[in-house]
């Protein structure tokens, strides 16, 4: 973790975030990569889907993985800034959302229906505070946070909240032996806290990754530039200093998620990236703990065109690219099938001793 934050959260409070990152077994993976060269198939001929199977065997230690068991944990808040008229949505939506989740009848319910996997919906504070609800996690730290056009997003304290929130998310999906973990977004404008999380960590200036978000025409998008570099200015972060970052321009659902990334590499638990936001949480994530990106797998490539320079930036080539630009951790449960196969195909087929097929001349 880096030593240059000045954020005074308590040490103590975040002391775990330097404990060590698990180890993927490299004789396993090396097993799995001799594996697939004896499966009745020209190699290679499997593309990508044959380093998939054998990267997803390091990581789990087993020669024949699986990614059977899946956890869904959509983190929820809202955004200060939306008083900027940074996004083309009111903020209640978020909350409604939330209720929508808890219903059945966001895109992340079906997908997660769809594929069998566990969700959870953790609500870390909206404007409009909703009642209690079946299936959410009532885990509110503020009515969203502050505006950080005027003020940081959050104190120490609540800083330290959200990335506990996010922790217990991962130590969740550990205590339940999933074989995949998923982080989603959902909270009004918080393009423009990954957008800003992002140019501290990248030190690039708003235009380089603002983008119309939930659907600003190209005027709303130049002004929600021109915001957040008067913020950034304002604010005057350091890259090598992801917690100040985090606390200064991020949202409670983006230090959740990046605290969360952390602590399933710390577990050894295979984390899918899902778009703009997850992928800027991601960037604080390998900031914070070097060694996680070893967990990290990059779902797609959000029609959010930052995410093109993000992921160029993580040095990662996502799955799918489908126009997507939902987040809730869509994009990443859209991907999950392409994991089963790749695990399916190197588990299942026949080598060619088994099946008597002549191997190459
Ligand atoms: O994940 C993405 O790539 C993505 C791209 C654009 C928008 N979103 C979602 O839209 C909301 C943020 O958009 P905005 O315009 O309000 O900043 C938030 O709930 C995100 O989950 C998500
Ligand atoms: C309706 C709606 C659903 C969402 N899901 C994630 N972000 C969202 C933003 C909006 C506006």
């Amino acid at each position: 973790m880096s030593t240059h934050d000045t954020a005074a959260v308590d040490g103590r409070e975040t002391a775990w975030l330097h404990d060590p990152i698990a180890v993927p077994d490299a004789q396993v993976e090396a097993s799995a990569r001799k594996r697939q060269s004896q499966l009745t198939k020209p190699p290679g001929s499997l593309g990508r889907l044959e380093a998939l199977a054998q990267r997803l065997a390091g990581l789990q230690r087993r020669v024949l993985p699986r990614v059977d068991r899946v956890q869904i944990s959509v983190f929820a808040a809202d955004h200060g800034i939306a008083d900027e008229g940074v996004s083309a949505f009111p903020q209640a939506v978020t909350a409604q959302m939330i209720a929508n989740f808890a219903h059945g009848g966001a895109a992340i319910s079906v997908m997660a229906q769809t594929l069998g996997a566990t969700l959870e919906v953790i609500d870390l504070g909206t404007v409009v505070a909703g009642p209690p609800l079946p299936g959410v996690r009532h885990e509110r730290i503020a009515a969203g946070t502050a505006n950080f056009a005027r003020a940081p997003a959050m104190t120490d304290a609540q800083l330290a909240q959200a990335l506990h929130r996010g922790r217990a998310a991962a130590l969740r999906a550990a205590d339940a032996g999933v074989e995949l973990f998923i982080g989603g977004d959902m909270g009004i404008a918080n393009t423009s806290s990954a957008t800003a999380l992002a140019c501290v960590l990248l030190g690039c200036a708003a235009a380089t990754l603002a983008g119309p978000g939930t659907g600003l025409d190209a005027a709303g998008v130049m002004r929600k530039a021109a915001v957040i570099d008067a913020a950034l200015a304002r604010h005057a972060l350091a890259p090598d200093a992801p917690l100040d970052a985090l606390r200064s321009v991020g949202g409670f659902e983006i230090a959740a998620l990046a605290a969360s990334y952390v602590a399933c590499a710390q577990r050894g638990i295979a984390v899918l990236v899902d778009g703009f936001i997850a992928s800027a949480a991601a960037l604080a994530a390998t900031r914070l703990a070097p060694g996680c990106d070893a967990w990290l797998f990059y779902a797609h490539r959000s029609a959010e065109p930052g995410h093109r320079v993000l992921l160029e930036a993580l040095q990662a080539e996502p799955l799918l690219d489908l126009g997507m630009r939902l987040g809730e951790g869509s994009g990443a449960a859209v991907a999950v099938p392409l994991l089963r196969s790749a695990c399916a195909l190197h588990a299942q087929m026949a080598t060619f001793a088994e099946a008597g097929v002549a191997d190459r001349a």
